[in-house]
């Protein structure tokens, strides 16, 4: 058969509210033209972030019912420990709020300021953790992450000869530790190989050198191993993703992605000692051990989740439904980042409205755009994103000048992404007309948050 059958179907709606282009223009202007600023009721469709937009299951939903909210180490605590290790296979796991908490304990705990962190490329609130534990933030991912256009089939991957070369340059001891993230976000969701992995492994174990995995989208990023690494098609995902996980020190796992959960984290690892440590870290940052500042319900639905997340009908259907939307917006020619990733298509921005330069921010402009022509509410992941270079003082320049379409696991229908598409369709027939935009407002920290614009 030729049609995907989806492996779930609707037991709660959630009413949308449909705005007219009047309401969505003047919503944008008191937003600022940042879409991280309007107000949820005025958005249709949520493209904003995939992280904890999540619909759960049932199944979900009734654990977190019977959750009993006792204190300390609870029957919850204990039922998501046990998950994590069997799932993830590391022996030692500490809960967090969600995913930043867990970089700032690991941050905080393994880099001693001046240290070096080797990235494959960076995400906004792991950079900002590792640079304020004083660390070096170095990026090593392949050269085709940071080119729109090129066709590579796991562009997540480290390039070992950067990697290397930064070794020798500073010696083993000034590399705190390398930080591989699955399913690059900011590279347009895309995957590590298997392989990549392991030759990374081998290079820190040959230098001594911890290896931690941000490990937010790892499931994600096993079905793409699966999909697409030779020799890979026949393995069933849960074996795939604990021979991904078995190379890792440690991880670190928001868990508003992958385990489809509403809020959560959690930091995982092998060594009893550096676990003490971060634990203590943690008692006075983010929350008793026994909880990292969640509810035991919160507990008990990520630990329900990483059973759902492994679901090879799940995964196809999630990551399908990406594809299905960057085949929409292909086929009238809208440039897009390719492969599509495997939570959100990425539009180039750069390449849409190319008469526009980047300190005009195209990016942010087409985010709006796309908010008012059908009220679907995307990200800015650009200059804004990137913030100003702490030494000169000027903006940072990313190849990358992108708009994320992230798409929420479990919650839209094909319709929804349909009615997305039609809207996109009609910015690129106008593409001409869209002029840049003029920041009024902009905070010294992580200012696409709530900067504020106005058209030029
Ligand atoms: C790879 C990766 C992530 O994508 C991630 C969060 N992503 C987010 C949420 C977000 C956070 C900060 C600025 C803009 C958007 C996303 O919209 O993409 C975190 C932090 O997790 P946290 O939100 O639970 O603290 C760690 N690693």
């Amino acid at each position: 058969p030729e049609v995907q059958p989806e492996p779930y179907r609707i037991k709660a709606i959630e009413p949308l509210v449909l705005t007219t282009r009047a309401q969505r223009e003047a919503a944008l202007r008191e937003a600022g033209w940042n879409t991280f600023l309007l107000r949820s009721q005025d958005v249709y469709i949520d493209f904003l972030t995939d992280s904890g937009t999540s619909a759960m299951s049932s199944v979900q939903w009734a654990e977190m019912m019977r959750a009993a909210e006792t204190l300390s180490y609870s029957a919850a605590y204990h039922r998501f420990v046990e998950t994590i290790q069997e799932v993830y296979g590391f022996p030692y796991v500490l809960p967090t709020h969600q995913g930043r908490a867990a970089e700032h304990v690991l941050s905080q705990v393994l880099i001693r300021p001046g240290q070096y962190v080797a990235n494959n490329m960076y995400f906004t609130t792991t950079r900002e953790h590792q640079e304020r534990a004083g660390g070096i933030f170095v990026d090593v991912i392949i050269d085709e992450a940071h080119d729109p256009a090129a066709h590579h089939p796991f562009k997540g991957n480290m390039d070992p000869e950067k990697l290397r070369d930064l070794i020798r340059r500073v010696g083993p001891e000034q590399v705190a530790y390398v930080c591989l993230e699955l399913n690059v976000n900011m590279a347009g969701g895309q995957p590590v190989s298997l392989e990549n992995v392991r030759t990374v492994a081998q290079l820190c174990r040959e230098f001594g050198i911890p290896l931690i995995f941000d490990a937010t989208r790892a499931a994600e990023n096993a079905y793409f191993i699966k999909a697409r690494e030779p020799g890979m098609q026949d393995r069933a995902i849960p074996d795939i993703f604990r021979e991904l996980m078995s190379y890792a020190d440690g991880i670190t796992v928001s868990a508003k992605k992958d385990l489809l959960v509403n809020i959560g984290g959690f930091l995982a690892v092998r060594d009893a000692a550096l676990y003490r440590r971060m634990e203590q870290f943690a008692l006075r940052f983010e929350g008793h051990p026994a909880d990292g500042g969640l509810a035991r319900r919160d507990l008990v639905a990520m630990a329900q989740g990483a059973r759902e997340m492994l679901d090879v009908n799940y995964l196809r259907s999630r990551i399908e439904q990406v594809a299905y939307l960057a085949a929409a917006l292909r086929k009238a020619g809208v440039p897009i980042v390719e492969p599509p990733g495997g939570h959100a298509v990425f539009i180039d921005a750069r390449r849409f409205l190319p008469h526009l330069p980047q300190d005009q921010f195209p990016a942010q402009r087409l985010a709006g755009e796309i908010y008012l022509a059908a009220g679907v509410r995307a990200m800015e992941r650009g200059i804004v994103s990137a913030g100003r270079d702490p030494e000169t003082g000027q903006h940072k320049y990313p190849r990358l000048e992108l708009v994320r379409l992230t798409i929420p696991r479990r919650v839209y229908t094909q319709r929804h992404l349909d009615v997305a598409a039609e809207g996109i369709l009609d910015v690129f027939a106008r593409r001409e007309q869209i002029g840049g935009l003029r920041m009024v407002f902009e905070p010294p920290v992580l200012r696409f948050f709530t900067a504020r614009f106005e058209p030029m």
